[in-house]
This record gives structure tokens, sequence and C-alpha cells, in this order.
């Protein structure tokens, strides 16, 4: 029976920059439009006939991966730990868009703040999901405010008074006065794989995962 080439989900945004080097160790190569800003395609022929890239927003790689739309992907550990898909393996740590994952709140709250007091809290947050656990194993129930960017304006405008965002450098908390107050989880991106393709597809897939995992060994060594 004919299938059709294995699809490789990649998030658009800062991730595909720290992905390509490694997927041209690999010797994965795109089509030449991959490359084009001014290109409208969304999905692209590789210099493998049986490999077809798609780039897609960071958090649907999990859900066209999950659903088997596509047979692996990269994808932020943050994204993994929201969505918590039963259908995704996460085989490899790839070791780039390494992050984070933080409560922050304005400065001049910490030191009027007492934490062990909280039985409500309001946090705006791109991670409802993660935030909700996170709060209730401290016996805290999380009102989430979902945002999509800018978090870090939220407590200065009266929103809310935390927020759960990403931090690296911590310069965009700097930025608008905030500081981090607890660290949630360490953050990093995987490769994931379809857990049904997985085991039809077994042969294709284990030599990709085997390609990624070779290549990421390298890198760190
Ligand atoms: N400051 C950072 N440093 C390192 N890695 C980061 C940082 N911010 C985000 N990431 C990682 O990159 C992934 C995508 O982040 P990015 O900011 O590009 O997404 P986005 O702008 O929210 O994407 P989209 O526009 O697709 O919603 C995150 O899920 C996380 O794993
Ligand atoms: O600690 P730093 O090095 O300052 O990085 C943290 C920032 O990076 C991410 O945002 P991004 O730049 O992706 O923009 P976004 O607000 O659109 O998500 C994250 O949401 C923080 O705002």
């Amino acid at each position: 029976m004919d299938q059709r080439p294995l699809v490789l989900a990649l998030p658009k945004g800062r991730i595909l920059d720290e992905v390509m080097p490694v997927l041209a160790r690999i010797g994965i190569e795109p089509e030449p439009d991959f490359a084009r800003a001014s290109s409208r395609k969304l999905r692209f022929t590789t210099n493998i006939p049986d490999l077809e890239i798609i780039r897609v927003r960071s958090f649907d790689v999990a859900t066209f991966v999950a659903f088997g739309a596509a047979e692996l992907g990269v994808a932020g550990s943050d994204v993994l730990m929201e969505f918590n898909y039963s259908e995704l393996y996460s085989p490899l740590d790839l070791g780039i868009g390494r992050c984070h994952i933080s409560v922050a709140e304005p400065a001049a709250l910490v030191e009027a703040d007492a934490p062990q007091q909280w039985s409500h809290v309001r946090v705006a947050t791109k991670y409802p999901e993660i935030t909700k656990a996170y709060f209730a194993a401290r016996g805290v129930q999380a009102e989430c405010v979902k945002l999509n960017g800018a978090l870090e304006l939220a407590p200065t405008l009266g929103l809310c008074e935390r927020i759960v965002d990403l931090v690296s450098t911590g310069a965009t908390l700097r930025a608008n006065g905030l500081v981090e107050v607890a660290r949630i989880a360490d953050v990093s991106s995987r490769l994931i794989v379809n857990r049904t393709a997985l085991k039809t597809r077994s042969d294709a897939l284990t030599a990709w995962i085997d390609r990624f995992a070779e290549v990421t060994r390298a890198r760190a060594a």
C-alpha cells in the first residue's frame, strides 16, 4: 500500500532558527520556498522523497502530531506540559529553546506578599493548565486569564497581580518592573512522535529518531 511521505511539523518563530542547523546536520534540506519570507506555502517538500515539512504555530505542533496529521515534530516542553497529549511520545531533548516557566509579580508586591496565606489568585498566562496544576498542588485556586503574548503588561495595568510566563534572560520581566517569585519548570525543545505512527511506520521513524539523537549528542560534545 502506498503511504504518504512522513510529515515533520516545525514551529514558526524562535525555535525554527535553532532547529534549522540541526536539520542541516541531519541532511534534511527543505525546498527553497521554505526560506522565502514572501512564500505563503505551509507544506514543503525536502531533498528526502519520503519526508515533508509543515510550518505551524508552536502550540499547534503538538496538536498536529497528537492527531496524526504529522508523524514527527519539534515542540517546547512547555507546550507538551500544557496539552499533556497521551498520543505523543517524546524520546529526545534537543537541547534548544532553553528557558523556564515561572510565576512573576510586580517588585513592589513581593515585600508585602505572603504566599502561604493565598487561597485564590488571579493569573494572566498562556498556560492555564500548567498554572492551575501548579497552584492546586499548593492548595491555591488559580483563576487564569488567558493571554497570547505581552503578558508582562497585565499586572501594571491592573488585569491581575501575577503572571505565569516563560523567562530566559529575565530582560522582559525587568523592563516591565516584574520579578520572578517561583520557578515552575525548566523548558527545552523536544522531538515528538505520534505513538500510533511509531507502530505502523516503525522502521522509518526509529531511523529519524536515531539521526536526531546522533546529531544532538554531537552538538553537546
Ligand atoms: N525567551 C525564550 N527563550 C528560549 N525559548 C523560548 C523563549 N520564549 C519561548 N521559547 C520557546 O519557544 C517556543 C515558541 O515561542 P515563541 O515565542 O516563538 O512562540 P509564540 O510567539 O508564542 O508563537 P506563536 O506565534 O506560534 O504563538 C515556546 O513554546 C518555548 O518552548
Ligand atoms: O527572559 P527573556 O529573555 O526576556 O524572554 C522572555 C520572553 O520571551 C517570550 O516572549 P517572546 O519574545 O516570544 O514574545 P511573545 O510575548 O510574543 O510571546 C516570553 O513570553 C517572554 O516574554
